[in-house]
C-alpha cells in the first residue's frame, strides 16, 4: 500500500467535547454522528483531497484529543502544521480559555501556522440565547489583539456544513498557493450571531 502524500497538514485543537471530531466528520463524510459522545484518544488522522484552482491539494487533518491528559501529545501533532483550527464551544466559557492557550502556544512555537479560531455549537445558542457564554465581542477583541490581519467569521453548528468547508477550502487556497508569501496572514473565525 502506498503512503498518502499530504500537501498541507492541518491540526484540530481545543478543549474536550467542543466538537472537533464532529467538524471533521461533517467536512469529510458529510454526516453528524448522533449517539453517546466518544472522546478521541491520542489523535485521529484523515486525508482529504480538494480542488484548489487547477491543482488537487491533499489536506492531512489531525484531530487531536481535547483532554488535558493528552496535551503533550497534541504538541507533537501541531508540529509543522500549515493551519490549526482552534475550537471553542460557544456555550462553555472554559473552552474559550483553552482556545486562548492554544493560540498563544501556536504563536510561540509554530510561527508559520495559520490559526483559525472557531466558535462551535452555534445551533444551541440559536435555540436558546441564554446558553451563550462567550460574547461575540470578547472573541473579536481577542482576535484583534492577537492576529495581525483581517479575519473572517463563520458560524459552525451541527447543521452547518458549508461553513466548515469554507474555513478549510479557504485555508487550502492559502496554503496551496504560496505559503511563503502568506505566512503573516491569520484568519479568525467565530460564530457571528450576537
Ligand atoms: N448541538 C451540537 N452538538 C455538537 C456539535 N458538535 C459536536 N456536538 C456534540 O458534542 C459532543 C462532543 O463532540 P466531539 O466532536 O466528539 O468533540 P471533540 O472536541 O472531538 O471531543 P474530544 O475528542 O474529547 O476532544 C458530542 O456529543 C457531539 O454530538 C454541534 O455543532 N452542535
Amino acid at each position: 500500500m502506498s503512503a498518502i502524500r499530504v500537501d498541507a497538514k492541518v491540526v484540530m485543537l481545543g478543549k474536550e467535547s467542543v466538537g472537533k471530531t464532529s467538524l471533521v466528520e461533517r467536512y469529510v463524510h458529510h454526516r453528524f454522528l448522533v449517539g453517546p459522545y466518544q472522546n478521541t484518544i491520542g489523535a485521529a488522522f484523515v486525508a482529504k483531497p480538494i480542488q484548489v484552482g487547477e491543482k488537487v491539494v491533499t489536506l492531512g487533518i489531525w484531530d487531536t484529543a481535547g483532554s488535558e491528559r493528552y496535551e503533550a501529545m497534541s504538541r507533537i501533532y501541531y508540529r509543522g502544521a500549515r493551519a490549526a483550527i482552534v475550537c471553542y464551544d460557544l456555550t462553555d466559557s472554559s473552552s474559550f480559555q483553552r482556545a486562548r492557550f492554544w493560540v498563544k502556544e501556536l504563536q510561540n512555537c509554530e510561527e508559520h501556522c495559520k490559526i483559525y479560531l472557531c466558535g462551535t455549537k452555534s445551533d444551541l445558542i440559536e435555540g436558546d440565547r441564554s446558553l451563550r457564554q462567550i460574547d461575540y465581542h470578547d472573541a473579536q477583541d481577542f482576535a484583534d489583539g492577537n492576529f495581525t490581519t483581517g479575519w473572517h467569521t463563520f458560524a459552525l453548528g451541527m447543521h452547518n456544513n458549508i461553513s466548515m468547508s469554507s474555513v478549510l477550502d479557504n485555508m487550502a487556497e492559502e496554503t496551496g498557493v504560496d505559503l511563503g508569501q502568506k505566512k503573516d496572514s491569520c484568519f479568525y473565525s467565530c460564530c457571528h450571531n450576537n
